[in-house]
């Protein structure tokens, strides 16, 4: 049972759309567990038409928390790994395939993970200014969340490969014009500009968008999930992620071996 205080992730409903906020940037386990679970229940409610996945304050997701990663990998827990199997895919997954439409409200900086849930979404809007990146590369990871695949569909692999490699942040402006993200609102504005898009949609044929989804959707999604996945366990053990992840937290500029 999760009390007010331990929520990290809370579910409001307007008539037909659910609203899912992410609590806190940072993904931790807390954060991650209540984020499926909260999916999974809006994906099987017949009464939810459209779902909005959005960040509350300056963040819409840092990624992975990676003060919390560091304590598990100082363990060397396998637990590092088994988040990738049981609360990022699980995700992707559930905000890829159900049966309803998912906007993506993306109401400030969003990295990593952040990134590759909100490109399983099926569309973004962004507020103006706000950052994005893959970061993966710049702690010694590579793609996960399916982002190896959804960013190569959505920008094109030049560009795609440019992101990844360089890990360099761009803005929701860029973003969309790279059709990365449908508008760019003022702050002040996305919360009621996603609200209007999900209530239009949430009005609309609902079984003729889960049939448009399907057929859109990535046909391998589970297999990238799964290489991605195998490739994180490889470069989790890497000395250049330990040291990148330490280096993050002691706000020093990492140096990498390049193994
Ligand atoms: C031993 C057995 C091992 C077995 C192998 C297992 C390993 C397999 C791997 C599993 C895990 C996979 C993880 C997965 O790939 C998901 C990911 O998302 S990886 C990417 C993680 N995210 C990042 O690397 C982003 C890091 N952050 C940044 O780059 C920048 O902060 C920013 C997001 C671009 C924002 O920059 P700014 O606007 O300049 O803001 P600040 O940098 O000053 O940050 C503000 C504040 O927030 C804190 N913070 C930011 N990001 C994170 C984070 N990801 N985790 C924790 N904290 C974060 C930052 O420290 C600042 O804090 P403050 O100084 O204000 O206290």
């Amino acid at each position: 049972m999760t009390t007010a205080e331990d929520a990290a992730v809370s579910t409001t409903r307007e008539g037909a759309v659910a609203t899912v906020t992410l609590l806190r940037p940072g993904l931790s386990v807390a954060v991650k567990t209540q984020l499926r679970d909260a999916l999974h229940e809006v994906a099987a409610d017949p009464s939810v038409r459209a779902v909005v996945l959005t960040g509350s304050g300056r963040a819409f997701c840092f990624g992975q928390d990676l003060a919390e990663h560091a304590k598990v990998l100082d363990a060397g827990a396998s637990t590092a790994l088994s988040t990738v199997t049981e609360h990022y895919n699980p995700i992707v997954v559930a905000l890829a395939t159900m049966p309803k439409p998912v906007l993506a409200a993306i109401n400030g900086t969003c990295v990593g993970a952040g990134l590759g849930f909100a490109l399983a979404c099926d569309l973004r809007l962004a507020a103006a200014g706000a950052r994005m990146g893959t970061a993966f590369t710049a702690i010694g990871l590579t793609c996960d969340s399916g982002l190896s695949a959804s960013l190569v569909r959505a920008v094109g692999s030049s560009r795609a490969a440019e992101l990844v490699l360089l890990a360099e942040t761009f803005t929701a402006e860029q973003a969309q014009g790279w059709g990365l993200v449908r508008d760019v609102l003022p702050a002040a504005e996305l919360a009621d500009g996603a609200a209007a898009l999900a209530a239009h949609l949430a009005a609309g044929p609902t079984s003729a968008y889960a049939e448009s989804k399907a057929l859109m959707a990535d046909p391998h999604l589970v297999e990238v999930l799964t290489a991605e996945g195998a490739a994180q366990a490889r470069l989790g053990r890497t000395a250049d992620h330990h040291g990148a992840v330490r280096s993050f937290l002691a706000k020093e500029k990492p140096s990498f071996s390049g193994r």
